[in-house]
């Protein structure tokens, strides 16, 4: 079952009303990266490739901060820090008007007992121009059996 949005925000920080919706909460934009390398998927491992933080001066005077993004895909981190409790599974989908804007956020699967600051695919298919703190995602919970808790290599990623 999903759990109502009020109980993600308990799982994410920091969160305003604003972010808090009926069946999860928002999240925002907060760095966005252009590859710049190939990665590597190996049988045994991953690298991933070199990245730039995207220039913000395009628009230098905007204010607050703003990407102005042409086509292309591009690697958002979100601005919360998001923790999966136990007995949980998340989920990941974007907001509409990215869609409604032609543009698209892939996600994968949040496990259980993981904490950070992750990230998403934005895929820009018309130029976009995107507030560094705008509300872009949303994340939701699923009660979920599970064994294990996450220990991976992104466990604790962009937590200052
Ligand atoms: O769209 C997503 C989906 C998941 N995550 C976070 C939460 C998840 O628990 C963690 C690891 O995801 P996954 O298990 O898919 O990563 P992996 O490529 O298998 O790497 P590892 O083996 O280090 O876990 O990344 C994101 O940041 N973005």
């Amino acid at each position: 079952m999903f759990r109502s949005g009020a109980f993600v925000a308990d799982h994410v920080s920091p969160t305003t009303d604003e972010q808090v919706q009926p069946n999860g909460v928002d999240l925002t934009a907060d760095v966005v990266f252009e590859q710049l390398e190939p990665g590597r998927i190996t049988r045994d491992g991953k690298e991933i490739g070199d990245r730039i933080a995207r220039p913000l001066e395009e628009l230098e005077e905007a204010d607050p901060d703003t990407y102005y993004l042409p086509k292309g895909a591009y690697v958002v981190r979100y601005g919360e820090r998001i923790a999966i409790p136990e007995g949980h599974v998340g989920f990941v989908y974007p907001r509409s008007s990215l869609m409604r804007n032609s543009c698209m956020l892939n996600t994968a699967v949040w496990d259980a007992g993981y904490e950070g600051r992750g990230e998403g695919l934005l895929q820009v298919h018309h130029d976009i121009e995107l507030e560094r703190g705008a509300r872009i995602a949303q994340l939701v919970l699923a009660g979920a059996d599970h064994e294990d808790v996450y220990e991976g290599s992104y466990q604790g990623e962009n937590l200052d």
